[in-house]
């Protein structure tokens, strides 16, 4: 189990800054996930802490050990990659057992360990078999067999399942998860898919533009976000500007597009610009006599089958669509209506300052 803390870590291609100025810990023995779109530079911090790529300025600090300027080698780390890098000719067994023969281990305890390994990620039955006689989530269990039979303290992993169809991906997911908690091991993950995030981090460093842009629990970012980007890359979001008008009751009023909307009171003044945010499952549509907080009229436009829930698209009558999200076994007897009545609470009614 390893503590990182990076400390101003910086890179700069020329005058693009990949990234800036970033501070962060990693807690012993913690599942920490990288996420972010293509760009935001969650492979490039990962290779600076693995060694790869030099920072142009800060320092790496692994176990209170300053390792900025070590080769990967000494960092006391593992790697695993999006495409698993085995070697061909060597069986599931010699390519486990080749971190330790690097490292001079004994034959017996060689044997020992990978077949240990071999067992927690259920490979026992294919030691003999070459990489190409696997399937490809096969195959990425031989590359954390490698990286777990030298027992690092810290794990690095870049889209280790990205390769793989959906029902492998949550396989793995689940088998990576309990291999965390069984070994302990403090895990740095890299995923664009927030899903792959939210399922597997203890915390989630959502990254933008080399910067990070929210740190937090999954529930925290998820049901807090604190910016519109962190809202719209976690889950959908309906995003409605607005104006804080006061308080009513219990309630903060909001005036928007669409009317007043209501809200539980925020620290932010009457009269300023505000960003509104709900999700599409705290949206329902509502039975006749049915009453929430927050109610708007409109035409039903699209209705999308997604599988577990149904979405619908609701264009209110000023103009703007609203979109909520209901499981599929919820839909209410009127579903065939065009005009329709949608409501969510008052506590579901998210308030953000404008322009963050
Ligand atoms: N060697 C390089 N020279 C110039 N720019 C680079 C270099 N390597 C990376 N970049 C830029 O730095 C930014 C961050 O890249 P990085 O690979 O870290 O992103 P990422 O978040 O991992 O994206 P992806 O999910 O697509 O892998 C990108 O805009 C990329 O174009």
């Amino acid at each position: 189990m390893a503590i990182v803390k990076l400390e101003g870590i910086s890179k700069k291609y020329g005058d693009f800054i990949a990234l800036d100025h970033l501070d962060l810990t990693v807690e012993k023995g913690e599942f920490l996930t990288l996420l972010g779109p293509s760009g935001s530079g969650k492979t490039t911090l990962l290779n600076i802490i693995a060694g790869m790529i030099q920072p142009s300025s800060g320092a790496i600090r692994i176990d209170g050990r300053d390792v900025t300027n070590l080769p990967t080698r000494q960092r006391g780390l593992g790697m695993v990659f999006q495409n698993y890098a085995l070697m061909p000719h060597m069986s599931v067994f010699e390519n486990v057992a080749f971190p330790l023969r690097v490292r001079r281990a004994r034959e017996e305890d060689i044997r020992t360990s990978v077949s240990e390994v071999l067992k927690i990620v259920n490979l026992l039955d294919f030691a003999r078999r070459k990489p190409h006689e696997l399937s490809g989530g096969q195959q990425q269990r031989v590359a954390i067999a490698r990286c777990l039979v030298y027992k690092p303290g810290l794990i690095l992993m870049d889209e280790p399942l990205g390769a793989l169809d959906k029902n492998l991906r949550e396989q793995l997911q689940f088998e990576i998860k309990r291999l965390h908690s069984e070994l302990g091991v403090t895990i740095l993950y890299v995923t664009h898919d927030q899903e792959e995030a939210l399922a597997l981090s203890d915390r989630i460093i959502l990254m933008n533009n080399g910067r990070v842009e929210q740190l937090g629990t999954p529930h925290d970012l998820y049901f807090h976000p604190q910016t519109v980007f962190a809202a719209q890359f976690l889950g959908e979001s309906n995003v409605l500007a607005a104006t804080v008008a006061g308080h009513d009751g219990e309630d903060q009023i909001l005036n928007g597009k669409i009317g007043a909307i209501r809200s539980r009171p925020t620290s932010i003044a009457a009269g300023t610009e505000a960003t509104v945010i709900v999700r599409p499952e705290n949206i329902r549509r509502l039975r006749p006599g049915e009453h929430l907080s927050n109610e708007i009229s409109g035409d039903l436009i699209e209705t999308t089958f997604v599988g577990d829930a149904t979405k619908y698209y609701v264009k209110t009558d000023n103009d703007t669509i609203i979109i909520l999200k209901q499981l599929a076994n919820a839909i209410p007897e009127d579903a065939g209506d065009k005009r329709v009545r949608i409501g969510w609470a008052a506590e579901h009614t998210l308030v953000l300052q404008k322009n963050v």
